[in-house]
Parts: C-alpha cells; structure tokens; sequence
C-alpha cells in the first residue's frame, strides 16, 4: 500500500492534517481536527492567551494542543482540537517507500566550521556573568521520498524505542500549501505540571551508544567524568532553577547528573522538581518561561540566541522548540522538540544539535550530531551515519 493511500484509508474526512499524537512511555494523547486557533504570539504571551482562552466559554475538549518554536519572538502554533481520537496502528502500513538523504544543510565541513568560530568567540569572551558560555548549533539533513511521507507511519517507527516520546504535530503552512508536520522522538522533558507539583527533565552532554558493554560503559564513565559536558549540563540545569524559582515555594534537583539513554544515545540528565506556589501558574506558562533551556539555546539566552542566528545558515522553525499539551485546569507536559523532522510532500528536514562550549571540539560535535540523526535515520532506513 503506498503512504498517499494509508493516509487517505484513514482519513475520510480529509482531516489527516490535523492528527495530533503525542506517546510519552507513560501517557498516550492523540486528538484530530482543529477546532479554534490559539491567537498566536510569542513565548512571553502564552501563559496570558491560553488562561484568556480557557477563561471564555465554548464547547469541544478543554485542552490546548500544538507547538512553540525554536525563537521564543516567534509565532507559537497552538490550537484546541475537535476530539480526542484512538491512536490505532492496524491499518498503517509498515514502510515508509524508498527514501534518500538528498542534502546536508550546511555540509558537515561547513558545520565543523561554524562550530570552530563558535569555540572562537567563546574563548574571546570577556568574563562575567553576561558573557557568552554555550551555543547550541544545529545542522540539517534533506530527504526525499517516491511519494507523500506519512508522519503517522514514522512516528510508529520511531516509537520502537520506549524510552522516548514521539509526536506528531500539525505545523501552521501558508494558504495551498502541502500540509506540513513536526514528527520526532524526544528523549527530554520540558516541564510538566500536575497540579501544584512540577517537574523538568533536561538533558545535556552526549555519547553515541554503540550497544557493545564493555564500549558503552567507557563512554558513559567518561561522560560522567568529563568536565565539558558537565559545564554544558550545568548551563541547563541552573537555567531550569533560576526560572522555576520565583515559582516555587520548593525546589529540588540532585548536586550531580545521572545517565539517560535511549536506543541511539547517552546523555546526562536531572530530574528537577519543585511545588508551585500558587494554583494560577499553568503549564503553558511554565514552558513560556523555561523555552528555549539552554539546552538547544545556550547562555545567557539572548547572544546565544544571535549567535545562532549569525552562525546556522537556516530556520530552525519549530525544530527545538516544544510541544505538548495544556489544559482547562493548566496540567500539562511539554517536551523539548528535539530529534525530529519537519515533513512536508515528499521531503523531510532533519535537525540536529549540539551544545558549544570553550573547550568543545569540531570534530567531535559533527559526530555527536550525526549520532543524534540515528533515531530518525534508523526509522527511515537510511544508514551512513558518520558521514552526515
Ligand atoms: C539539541 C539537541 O540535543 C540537546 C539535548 C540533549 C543533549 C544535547 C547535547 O549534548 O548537546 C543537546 O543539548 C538535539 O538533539 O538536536
């Protein structure tokens, strides 16, 4: 069965664009349809318009559904569904057609380079607290496809990996546009709120995971040890705090990272968690905050977030920012937009990042981004790791 007929098998309403799906190892949330629009605005507004939004009456579910983009000034693209749908996968066929990686955006050398003048204006800058410390660069990967990409399909794909959330988010296209989708699986937690109680998994510091014991273990004990990315962890980490705690009667978050790992990567993690003080503080907020952590931003947020602008030579658009949900009552979870492709026709744009610190290397972030393309590439059967 071709992907342009698995998705008109499942859609007769002609409604497939609006599927949203969002499977965390613990919770499964799929909607369909897009009933009102959130009026979109920056990520400073969010909290503002979604209580604006839940404080009007109108029918349909009580909840909020969509995506942040990477540049908090930007448009967010939220929006109330028509209903709460099943998530089934019977019907969906297991392949995704042929595929090949058609570019690399920039070329890794390219890459490599921009990540060398990076380490340069990180060594230049003066000390103290507004210098620049970390960047996060990212780098592309175009694919193509014979026919129509189904999000549906990869999203299952990448969903053979337990240990990540994988979604599927409608991204707002111009009118005639093809629709367009951010498909991914995240391994980290933006900020979830379940009434008072908070919580934010952020990652930082990578190895590639190579399934051998005895490799694996290497790396991850030199993980653990290397000051680099314990310095880049930190960036993420203390960010999260300075940002919850004026939220926050309580706060907590353990002195050192521990590991996490999904079926492709290492990475070091902490688990935050605090109360909140009051009960008004929704989850939209929270992510209005916390976006963009440095952890596919930088330090301080603002020249890095110039420096990104200067040094990658494309939009990031949604690709690192958030998505998630949020409703009536402000519970919510909103993760980190990461390992994800943005899908659209035949063509899809992978991203990966890394975190840039003074004594980071080129050679080694080019490897660490072209590890962090394996989750999607693995789903989409295209091999060659290394060399994009
Ligand atoms: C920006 C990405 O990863 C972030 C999350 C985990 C580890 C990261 C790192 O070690 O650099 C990045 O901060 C990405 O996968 O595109």
């Amino acid at each position: 069965m071709s992907a342009t007929r698995a998705l008109d098998a499942r859609d007769p309403n002609g409604d497939v664009a609006s599927l949203f799906r969002l499977h965390a190892p613990d919770r499964r949330l799929a909607t369909d349809g897009i009933r009102t629009r959130l009026p979109a605005g920056p990520a400073a507004t969010l909290g503002e318009r979604v209580a604006t939004f839940f404080a009007t009456p109108r029918s349909g579910p009580e909840l909020l559904v969509g995506a942040l983009p990477f540049d908090p000034h930007q448009d967010d693209a939220l929006y109330q569904p028509e209903r709460f749908s099943t998530p089934g996968t019977g019907s969906l066929p297991t392949t995704l057609g042929p595929l090949f990686a058609a570019a690399e955006l920039p070329p890794a050398a390219d890459y490599a380079d921009a990540v060398a003048r990076c380490i340069a204006v990180l060594r230049d800058a003066p000390a103290g607290e507004d210098a620049l410390r970390k960047v996060v660069l990212a780098r592309g990967l175009r694919v193509e496809a014979a026919a129509p990409i189904d999000p549906h399909v990869l999203a299952v794909k990448l969903g053979s990996d337990a240990s990540v959330t994988t979604y599927v988010v409608p991204l707002p296209v111009a009118p005639g546009e093809a629709p367009a989708w951010l498909v991914g699986a995240t391994p980290e937690l933006l900020v979830s709120r379940r009434g008072r109680a908070v919580v934010s998994h952020p990652l930082a510091g990578s190895a590639r995971r190579v399934g051998n014991e005895a490799e694996d273990r290497r790396r991850t004990d030199a993980l653990l040890a290397s000051d680099k990315d314990l310095h880049e962890h930190r960036f993420v980490v203390e960010a999260i705090l300075d940002g919850l705690a004026p939220l926050c009667s309580q706060l907590q978050a353990p002195p050192r990272p521990s590991l996490h790992a999904t079926a492709t990567m290492w990475h070091l993690a902490t688990r935050i968690t605090g109360t909140l003080k009051t009960d008004d503080i929704s989850s939209a907020m929270l992510a209005g905050v916390l976006h963009p952590t440095p952890a596919v931003c930088g330090t301080p947020r603002l020249p890095a977030l110039q420096a990104i602008r200067d040094l990658e030579p494309f939009d990031r658009g949604f690709y690192a920012g958030a998505v998630g949900w949020t409703d009536a009552s402000g519970d919510g979870d909103w993760y980190v937009a990461i390992r994800c492709a943005r899908v659209q026709g035949h063509a899809m744009h992978l991203f990966a990042g890394a975190g840039i610190v003074a004594d980071s290397q080129p050679a080694l972030e080019v490897d660490e981004t072209a590890a962090k393309f394996m989750a999607l590439r693995n789903a989409l059967g295209i091999d060659d790791a290394r060399a994009a």
